[in-house]
């Protein structure tokens, strides 16, 4: 293909402004795909991802033009929306010339709109603003494309209205494409350098990974390597992506394809890596590259202990197409053996949890989140501290540090008062406040990672009854008086239940949390006390009082089937509840920290 017919682009929104219903109505009028195989949200083709209405994976697509006679080919790459996948985002959009940038026209520009324009810009992308949802009632395309324009310096001719839904504007952004966004660039006689931007896991094929190639040419069966893991490889298939792969006996410069290669495991294939050939290598690897780092680490157990191998083998199979996902057994002595697993977010913990459930029929509880604090020891090494077991004794280290990230609000110039008030309740100093219009403000703050993973975008939208949006980055490590805040019951100390806390919040923490469990464990035959406790001095106690009665009294003589199935009753109920000491708790005891308001 003459590279001058290629044009290579992205779609980068904030979440639900409606990209993936734009994408599938590029793909149609295009008739990338027919009609008929149409279905809504083609490129969401993860049962989660539809269900949830969220992007988890990029994907990669190809698309045949027909631009004033003259045929192009147009690689739409489709991009997560969620800040959770970021890394992906800014890989997807390294492989890019230029990128629509979508908003949606009764919202208007929101803090992810801003982040990923930004990452566009950094790659010096060719930016097409595109208004989408005009047929909304409550659209205001002039207003919000006055937004857009002071956001990109755009002119407003420069702006395509649009809508997904009723497939309004579809072929002017089509032509602003292959009008606006310049060719690739690139030698196909260079040695080979090619971007791997995500891997797709196939069981039956293996590790899919999709690439885009700046210099050189690949043939099928290349001998090639990855250069930062340093694999080798041979290209047993290479190929474009439509609707279905198309294999093909070579690519060159400035296109994007897939590649299989026998690759058994997603954790080999890092996205951001340079395949190049082993006979004739590039002199330089693509830059950009990083390992990506969880950020949110929880403990995963088995509700029913017996099952614990069966969990190691589930965790082992969601591994193999989520690379993202990184664990390693742990013991806890109130829930036994489990894993410690490090999550890219909050969202990311709750898709494991949901898919070890959905797909491997497993029932877990997940504990209490931390984010990985540093203890800087008295001998001067760090030690990472991932879960409160590892804090070590307070005689043993100088300083704890805690993640900090710089966080950007934007939110409407009603709620600026609230918003501050809330950053500053988690610890958060502002750096910025910059008015984008008369009516929309953004606020930049520095804040500790562990107070925004929990439950604070949910606050944010509260007090801002919506309009507010948040987008993060992780900045630096900073000294904090950490304390680990231990709850026991019954005087046994249920470590599943203990947490990594600011010192001027334990007492509150302690306090709020033990009111919470004692609505949230059940009563029993006996007297249930719950302490909060930092080292040995207790903090806070609630009591849950003893159970008057017998649920099997009132079957006393009674038919016994009555009484099964009151028993049956009660052991479903029991599913998600673990023994603790003589205590049992339920799985919304382990989670009732994220839930303290
Ligand atoms: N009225 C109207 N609704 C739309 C339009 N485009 C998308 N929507 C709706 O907006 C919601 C979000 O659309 P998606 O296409 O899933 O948004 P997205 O940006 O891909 O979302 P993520 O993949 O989660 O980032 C869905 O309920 C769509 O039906 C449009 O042009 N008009």
């Amino acid at each position: 293909m003459n590279m001058q017919k290629i044009r290579n682009f992205c779609i980068i929104a904030h979440i639900d402004h409606g990209k993936s219903t734009l994408a599938d109505r590029l793909l149609q009028f295009t008739k990338t795909v027919s009609d008929r195989e149409m279905q809504d949200q083609l490129l969401d083709n993860m049962d989660l991802e539809r269900e949830r209405g969220i992007t988890i994976k990029s994907h990669a697509i190809q698309m045949r033009y027909d631009y004033k006679g003259d045929e192009h080919v147009l690689n739409l790459i489709d991009t997560p929306g969620h800040v959770d996948f970021s890394y992906e985002v800014s890989r997807s959009i390294a492989a890019c010339e230029g990128a629509l940038l979508i908003v949606d026209a009764s919202q208007g520009v929101e803090a992810q709109t801003i982040t990923n324009l930004y990452l566009a810009m950094e790659h010096d992308l060719e930016i097409i603003p595109v208004l989408n949802k005009i047929d909304l009632p409550g659209a205001e395309p002039e207003v919000i494309a006055e937004e857009v324009m002071d956001l990109i310096g755009c002119d407003r001719e420069d702006i395509i209205l649009a809508s997904g839904k009723e497939g309004t504007g579809v072929e002017d952004i089509l032509n602003a494409v292959v009008e606006r966004i310049p060719a690739p660039k690139g030698d196909e006689k260079e040695p080979l350098q090619a971007m791997i931007f995500d891997s797709v896991y196939n069981p039956f094929r293996g590790v899919e990974v999709l690439f885009r190639i700046f210099n050189g040419t690949i043939n099928k069966g290349d001998k090639i390597k990855f250069v930062n893991t340093g694999k080798e490889y041979d290209a047993d298939e290479i190929g474009v992506l439509g609707i279905q792969q198309k294999p093909q006996e070579s690519l060159s410069a400035g296109n994007v394809g897939y590649l299989i290669s026998g690759i058994k495991v997603a954790k080999e294939v890092k996205v951001g890596d340079t395949i190049t050939h082993i006979k004739k290598p590039c002199s330089q690897a693509v830059k950009g590259f990083e390992n990506v780092k969880p950020m949110v680490f929880a403990g995963i157990y088995p509700v029913d202990t017996t099952e614990f191998e069966e969990l190691r083998n589930s965790m082992e199979k969601l591994q193999l197409n989520d690379a993202s996902l990184v664990w390693e057994p742990e013991t806890s002595a109130a829930l036994g053996f489990g894993f410690r697993c490090g999550f890219l977010g909050m969202l990311h913990m709750e898709i494991i949890q949901e898919r070890l459930e959905r797909e491997f029929d497993m029932t877990v509880i997940t504990t209490v989140p931390s984010v990985q604090f540093k203890a800087l020891m008295n001998d001067g090494e760090y030690k990472l501290i991932n879960a409160p077991s590892d804090m070590p004794d307070t005689n043993l280290y100088k300083h704890i540090e805690e993640p900090f990230v710089r966080a950007s609000i934007i939110t409407k110039a009603d709620y600026v008062g609230p918003v501050i008030q809330l950053c500053m309740e988690k610890r958060g100093q502002i750096k910025n406040q910059v008015y984008l219009t008369a009516d929309r403000v953004e606020l930049t703050f520095n804040m500790p990672l562990a107070e925004i993973v929990f439950d604070f975008f949910d606050k944010l939208k509260t007090i801002s009854r919506g309009y507010a949006s948040l987008d993060y980055e992780l900045k630096d490590n900073q000294p904090s008086t950490m304390v680990r805040l231990d709850v026991m019951l019954n005087g046994e100390v249920v470590d599943a239940l203990s947490a990594i806390v600011h010192r001027d919040k334990a007492y509150e923490w302690g306090r709020r949390l033990c009111e919470k469990l004692k609505e949230l464990v059940p009563r029993q035959m006996f007297e249930i006390a719950i302490q909060a406790a930092i080292g040995t001095k207790v903090i806070a106690r609630e009591t849950v009082k003893a159970m008057r009665k017998n649920v099997l009294a009132k079957c006393y003589g009674g038919d016994i089937s009555r009484k099964r199935k009151l028993l049956e009753k009660q052991k479903k109920g029991k599913k998600r509840m673990r023994q603790v000491g003589n205590v049992e708790v339920p799985q919304e005891a382990f989670m009732a920290v994220l839930k303290l308001d």
